[in-house]
């Protein structure tokens, strides 16, 4: 199953951000999303991930195949690494817990809890739980905040390992991840021309 992006407006704040993006992402394919600030990576992720509707077009997968790490890592700060990566594999019904924390180097903060991790570490367990989602679609804004070089290079593995188990992976990044063999779609031209009131604007900077 593809993900099939097709003539795509989305919003935010009740202003249409961007307007007709087309793309589409198959098995084993990773897309990155560039564009300066502002223009509007994390509202298309979020439409994406089924947070806010679109304004037109359409979205051929639906939100329950994906899974989002947004700029919050959404962890509980008073449980542990492993209780967290738990507490998602039960939601999501799937195990490989032991698996996510060694494929992201926290296996020796496996009693840590979450409140106590620095950032990196904090970054590098929200991204662990893509693991334990069992979602072929991951929806990543800027993942590699927080990370020093090694965590990156450990992430793009990890990333490139979801690839070759047929996963798909979309990520908004202003740095290189050196996935070279992924697409980039430069957002840029989409920008809507002139904003677009759509009504209904409402205020989820804390969501
Ligand atoms: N709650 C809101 N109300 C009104 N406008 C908003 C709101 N949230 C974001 N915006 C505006 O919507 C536009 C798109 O924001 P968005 O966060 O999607 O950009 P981005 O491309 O992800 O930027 P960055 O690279 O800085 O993360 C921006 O101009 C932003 O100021």
């Amino acid at each position: 199953m593809d993900l099939v992006v097709d003539n795509l407006a989305v919003a935010r704040g009740g202003l249409t951000v961007l307007e007709g993006v087309s793309f589409s992402v198959e098995p084993g394919q990773a897309l990155i999303l560039r564009g300066p600030n502002g223009v509007g990576k994390t509202t298309l992720l979020r439409t994406l991930a089924g947070l806010q509707p679109a304004v037109a077009g359409s979205i051929s997968a639906p939100p329950e195949s994906l899974t989002y790490a947004a700029h919050a890592d959404g962890l509980k700060a008073v449980l542990t690494v492993e209780e967290n990566l738990q507490f998602w594999a039960a939601i999501h019904g799937v195990g490989g817990v032991t698996d996510a924390m060694a494929q992201m180097n926290l296996t020796d903060l496996r009693a840590r809890r979450a409140a106590n991790l620095s950032a990196g570490q904090k970054r590098r367990l929200g991204l662990a739980r893509l693991l334990v989602t069992g979602r072929a679609i991951w929806v990543l804004d800027e993942p590699t905040v927080s990370l020093d070089t090694a965590s990156v290079a450990l992430f793009a593995g990890v990333v490139r390992a979801h690839l070759g188990a047929g996963g798909m992976v979309l990520i908004a990044t202003h740095i290189d991840l050196g996935l070279t063999e992924a697409a980039v779609l430069d957002l840029g031209p989409f920008k809507a021309k002139a904003p677009v009131a759509t009504g209904g604007g409402f205020d989820e900077a804390f969501t």
